[in-house]
């Protein structure tokens, strides 16, 4: 190819977006805006993922490619992220996909979002607990949040990177230290255990138990709501079997068996993967649709509930997984956890402690 040809301009011109230099950035600035309007209409939300190459990041990022609430999707990594952008950007459908790489392109990546979505971190691998990624992760998610401190501090932000009960902690203190927290806009994604909770329900109860729940014969599992409450990772993962919605009853067995498969989900895809990472695709389903609830209730829709790990006074730990009404700024509302039954009971006690620790844990590594 010539140089100074029109093809070369052309790629050069593809290039400047996929990494726009500082120097241009007013301009780029003008031309996002123009390209919002042009494609993704007035009503259309920023949206960004960091961690957008990985495992969770790419399969994420083609979902949200699809959701119409999205007008511009910001693909965000230290790696890959130009490869993944070029893709997903073929998808036609009209948000408009722009790619960050590394360091010096967080705040582009940032300025002006809505909703930013955090899967960066690493993965298990077998034997590994999530607290196991406390050291590599904690860091990544403290850079991070200081971004949006900087860029966006009125975005909404759903954080999916491990252990979440030590991640939403520290992005808590980031943001209470930079003076921009608002409690009801930082949201730990555990709605995975909700997607598993409901599968696991309608599916394994009928296959490999003989149920007394034949009540859920034939039903749909998106049509079932299993509230999961506490925190994302083993015996804080609570799953309120005695409130599945449509109401069905189980056996003491079933409901051990159930809640026991419900916590240990996560192990479970870590096992079978056996040693390249945890779960991404039910992961990236999972944080689509929660990204989908929260971009709902940004908009205004009304009855929007789904459950999160958020700040909370429904116990008397400072963060705590439950139903949450989200709304026009984020969290409108932490529902109260309802009846629990004696198993319960026991179970949140349970979770409580592990709970406490956690958090404490991400708290200490910003106050430090
Ligand atoms: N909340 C949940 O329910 C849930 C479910 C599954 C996985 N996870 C967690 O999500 C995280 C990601 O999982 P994965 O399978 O996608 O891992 P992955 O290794 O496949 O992808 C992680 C991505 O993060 C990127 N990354 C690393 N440091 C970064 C930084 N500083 N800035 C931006 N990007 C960075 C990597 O380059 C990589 O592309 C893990 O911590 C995992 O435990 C959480
Ligand atoms: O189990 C993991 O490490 C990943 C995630 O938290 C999950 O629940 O699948």
């Amino acid at each position: 190819m010539q140089p100074g040809s029109e093809a070369s301009r052309r790629i050069a011109r593809i290039n400047s977006h996929l990494h726009p230099p500082v120097s241009q950035m007013e301009e780029t600035s003008l031309l996002r805006r123009a390209n919002c309007r042009s494609k993704g209409g007035a009503s259309g939300f920023k949206v960004a993922i960091l961690g957008a190459a990985g495992g969770i990041g790419q399969p994420l990022a083609l979902l949200m490619k699809m959701n119409p609430l999205v007008s511009v999707l910001h693909l965000y990594d230290v790696v890959n992220a130009p490869g993944v952008t070029a893709d997903i950007s073929h998808m036609n459908t009209g948000a408009v996909v722009r790619g960050f790489l590394g360091q010096p392109q967080l705040e582009d990546a940032l300025a002006g979002m809505d909703l930013v979505v955090i899967p960066a971190g690493v993965p298990r691998k077998p034997g590994m607990t999530r607290d196991d990624l406390f050291n590599i992760n904690a860091g990544i998610v403290k850079t991070l949040c200081e971004g949006i401190v900087k860029c966006c501090p009125k975005a909404v932000v759903n954080l999916i990177s491990n252990p979440v009960n030590s991640t939403v902690p520290i992005a808590a203190e980031v943001f209470k230290k930079a003076g921009t927290y608002d409690s009801k806009r930082l949201l730990g994604v555990t709605m995975l255990d909700v997607v598993r909770a409901n599968t696991f329900v309608v599916d394994e109860t009928l296959q490999s138990l003989s149920s007394s729940s034949a009540e859920v014969l034939g039903i749909d599992p998106r049509d079932v709501n299993v509230p999961v409450v506490g925190g994302h990772a083993g015996v804080t993962i609570l799953p309120l079997l005695s409130q599945v919605n449509p109401p069905c009853s189980f056996t003491p067995e079933e409901i051990s068996y159930l809640t026991d498969r419900i916590q240990n989900g996560g192990t479970e895809v870590v096992e079978a993967k056996a040693g390249a990472g945890s779960a991404t695709l039910s992961m990236a389903y999972a944080a689509a649709k929660f990204a989908d609830a929260c971009l709902r209730g940004l908009r205004g829709d009304a009855g929007v509930v789904e459950c999160s790990f958020v700040a909370s006074q429904v116990t008397e730990l400072p963060f705590f997984a439950s139903k949450v009404r989200l709304g026009r700024c984020g969290v409108e509302e932490v529902l109260p956890l309802g009846p629990l039954n004696e198993f319960e009971r026991a179970r949140l006690e349970k979770a409580k402690k592990e709970l406490a620790v956690s958090i404490q844990k991400g708290v200490s590594f910003i106050r430090k």
